[in-house]
């Protein structure tokens, strides 16, 4: 996929950007208010605003449609940056480039539905705009991808990716769910296309979403999508997870943006150095892995003859309870020490169960 960074959008944004602005546009007062506080902030590269929200259940405020867009134009003129909407339809299209949005995204509740991907590409065929591109709700990276292909394939290079968090109904912390691991491995997959992160959608309540939003720029994200309004308690949409501009403003104060390394680009030789002795480490690791295993096949062959259970719980408890104990103390956390064992122990069960079934055993691949 051939695509621009933002930076070459020609809309004046820089390495990292920030996107602000209300969940909904409300008035045009509210707009208005805004305005007034964003004008003494440089750092907002791009205002964001709601015109046509899709919401779960009928009743709900579903936005003030083509009467904002004149509002929106005025913020441009007002502080010099590009505004962008959320496009669901072929008709939102036509109506935002009509009043001169400069940049559409597409929500996740779209992203989900290739049809309506297929019908906004379409309407985009043979227009110069950028488009972002919000994460699906459920956690299908292929959908995301596909997503972004179609608009791509009709030409837009103009493309960024909004990771917003993925529904979760059994989580407890977050409003969607940030599976970073995914996020991560859209940066994998397609090297040169630039990630925003959304923490408003992600924390869900406006007092995590500095923690969020760090982690986001720890994980190397080009860029930060906050909702924000001028009085979030009286919000007609998402009023738990909007900031004020003064809450805004503090959190650009004091986040930290962290540079990616460009492999094409010198490697700093001390980190080289450190990346090679943890090359060293992998090695042995692996060699240690795999010592481990055959002694599995060994225990497994043993089990077979004397007709044992694969399964031996007494045992597992206590590989694991030591185990675990051994890794606190040399400073690593009990989640990953559970984790990292149950993994290796559910391989040991598999390979011992194939050779009670009498197939061979795989040659050895640890993912
Ligand atoms: O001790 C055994 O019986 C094994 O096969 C080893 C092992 C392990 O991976 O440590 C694997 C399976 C059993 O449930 C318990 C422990």
């Amino acid at each position: 996929m051939n695509t621009l960074k933002m930076k070459n959008w020609g809309l004046g944004l820089g390495k990292h950007v920030i996107i602000a602005g209300p969940c909904s546009v409300e008035t045009e007062k509210q707009i208005d208010d805004l305005c007034n506080s964003f004008e003494r902030e440089p750092q907002i590269g791009m205002f964001r605003a709601g015109i046509w929200k899709p919401r779960t259940r009928p009743g709900n405020f579903e936005g003030l449609g083509d009467q904002a867009l004149p509002w929106l134009q005025k913020v441009k003129n007002r502080l010099n940056i590009p505004v962008c909407v959320e496009v669901a339809k072929a008709a939102h299209v036509e109506s935002a480039l009509k009043h001169g949005i400069d940049v559409l995204w597409i929500g996740a509740r779209t992203t989900v539905n290739p049809f309506s991907v297929q019908e906004i590409a379409d309407s985009l065929q043979g227009v110069d705009i950028p488009v972002m591109v919000k994460n699906p709700i459920n956690p299908d990276l292929a959908l995301w991808i596909g997503a972004l292909e179609r608009m791509n394939k009709v030409g837009i290079n103009k493309l960024a990716a909004i990771h917003r968090g993925f529904a979760d109904p059994y989580d407890k912390i977050y409003r969607n769910k940030p599976n970073w691991n995914l996020a991560m491995q859209l940066k994998l997959e397609l090297p040169d296309l630039e990630i925003i992160n959304d923490p408003s959608h992600i924390a869900g309540k406006s007092e995590m979403i500095f923690d969020v939003a760090q982690r986001a720029l720890n994980f190397g994200m080009d860029g930060l999508m906050i909702e924000t309004h001028p009085n979030p308690e009286a919000a007609w949409s998402d009023a738990r997870q909007q900031l004020n501009p003064e809450q805004l403003l503090t959190i650009l104060k004091e986040i930290s943006f962290r540079e990616r390394i460009d492999f094409e680009n010198q490697i700093p030789e001390n980190l080289k150095e450190m990346r090679e002795s943890i090359d060293h480490i992998d090695q042995k690791l692996i060699d240690l892995l795999s010592d481990r295993f055959h002694l599995i096949d060994q225990v497994g062959a043993y089990k077979k003859a004397h007709d044992l259970s694969v399964f031996q719980g007494g045992r597992w408890q206590d590989v694991l309870d030591s185990r675990t104990k051994l890794g606190i103390k040399k400073d690593m956390s009990e989640k990953f020490m559970k984790s990292l064992l149950i993994a290796i122990h559910d391989e040991s069960i598999k390979r011992q169960e194939k050779q009670i079934a009498n197939e061979a055993v795989e040659p050895l691949t640890i993912i």
